[in-house]
């Protein structure tokens, strides 16, 4: 797929002064190229009038970490446990590497600058923990939690000011005590409070198939109602992924993607083409 310009024109005046909400998947990011050419789509959605919010993921990136430190790490229902120990590698991990390269690789571009925040910031977010459910039940999976209240005015007052805000998701709950939270979930969160035109979630994979790993079974629109039907047969990274999608859409967003963030300009060709890229959901 290619970009043309006059392709692109209706959506420019379509989107122009739009905010978008951007997922970056930790597995969106494991090459030099996909990092800096993803910093450089972010800009050029900046310069083309679009407000990107960016809200990053890294979960391969804390792994490798637990994995020197040797903390041993397990997913459940695609969620972390989170023990105190794991806690800290998480905050380590993501505010302090995978949030600080994203927000290094946009100022690299010379444009708009960026600016990190985690949920403590401003007030962002605050936590409640939650469970992971299996068959129906739940399980403790130690401190992870959801997006509970979302405050979204720093993040407004940075766009404002002509910034890419960058957030990591880890979040204080009520009580102040550190929360991982699964970054697709918060991304649905923050773009339902920042009233987003799009949710676009960049992952490693060319979108949502219904008849996984059958690459032939690739699904490129589905409405909230089929993808709430899909949702149990669902594995693994798509739960909570496909999860976020459905509540975006259903707390207003007016469309949700799982783009390939694989694709150099995966983001531009979603945005400022006709056909769009990978798998979007609607209302
Ligand atoms: N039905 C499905 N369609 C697409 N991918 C799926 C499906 N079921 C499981 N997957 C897996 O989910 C992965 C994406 O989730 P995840 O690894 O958490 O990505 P990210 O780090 O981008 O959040 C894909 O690479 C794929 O292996
Ligand atoms: C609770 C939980 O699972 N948190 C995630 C947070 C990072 C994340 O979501 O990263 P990706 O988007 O790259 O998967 C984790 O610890 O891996």
């Amino acid at each position: 797929m290619t970009l043309s310009f006059l392709e692109a024109v209706p959506f420019l005046a379509e989107f122009a002064g739009a905010t978008i909400v951007v997922k970056y998947g930790g597995h969106a990011m494991t090459s030099p190229e996909l990092r800096s050419g993803f910093a450089a789509d972010m800009v050029a959605l900046h310069r083309a009038g679009l407000r990107p919010v960016v809200v990053h993921g890294g979960g391969p990136q804390i792994s490798a970490m637990l994995d020197r430190v040797g903390i041993a790490s397990e997913f459940t229902g695609g969620l972390r446990v989170t023990s105190p120990e794991a806690m800290e590698i998480v905050r380590m991990v993501l505010i302090g590497q995978v949030g600080s390269d994203v927000v290094a690789e946009i100022n690299k571009q010379g444009g708009p600058t960026a600016v990190g925040l985690s949920g403590a910031d401003g007030g962002l977010l605050t936590a409640v923990r939650r469970p992971a459910y299996v068959d129906g039940l739940p399980v403790d999976i130690g401190q992870v939690g959801d997006a509970g209240a979302v405050d979204p005015s720093i993040v407004t007052t940075l766009l404002d000011a002509g910034h890419i805000p960058v957030i990591s998701t880890v979040a204080p709950d009520a009580d102040g005590s550190p929360h991982n939270l699964n970054a697709d979930t918060a991304a649905a969160a923050v773009a339902i409070a920042l009233g987003a035109r799009k949710l676009i979630v960049l992952t490693d994979v060319a979108g949502l198939y219904a008849d996984w790993p059958d690459t032939d079974s690739l699904i490129s629109r589905l409405s909230a109602e089929e993808l709430a039907k899909l949702l149990p047969d669902l594995s693994a990274g798509m739960v909570p992924k496909m999860e976020a999608c459905l509540r975006a859409v259903q707390g207003g967003v007016p469309a949700a993607h799982v783009v390939d963030g694989r694709v150099p300009h995966s983001t531009l060709l979603e945005i400022f083409t006709h056909d769009g890229f990978g798998t979007m959901v609607t209302p």
